[in-house]
């Protein structure tokens, strides 16, 4: 069984407590910005291994000191709660 798809309302609810986030083309959104490229990749790693140790993975591009990163449940065709324990767990690692 994949994970609901939050509706509009839960997920303005979560938007709410999650900052730096937007939602864009149907997915969750948010650009970082690292005083360096080694912050930047450091960050990648460490969320390569939540990724990993979560089953749940990001769209990501990274241009030396910005990371952009697009979160959605390919299972479930939408943004569910697994993107925003994503969101959240990256907000904390990028201490935002
Ligand atoms: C079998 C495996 O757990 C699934 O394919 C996982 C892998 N990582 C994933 N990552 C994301 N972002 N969405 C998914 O639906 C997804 N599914």
């Amino acid at each position: 069984m994949s994970a609901p798809v939050l509706s509009q309302q839960e997920l303005e609810q979560q938007l709410s407590q999650l900052s730096g986030w937007r939602v864009k083309d149907k997915k969750l959104y948010r650009q970082f910005q690292f005083p360096d490229f080694v912050s930047a990749f450091g960050f990648m790693s460490s969320m390569a291994l939540v990724s990993e140790s979560m089953g749940h993975h990001p769209e990501w591009f990274n241009v030396y000191n910005r990371v952009s990163v697009e979160l959605t449940t390919h299972d479930s065709g939408g943004i569910t709660h697994k993107d925003v324990e994503w969101a959240r767990k990256a907000n904390s690692l990028a201490n935002f």
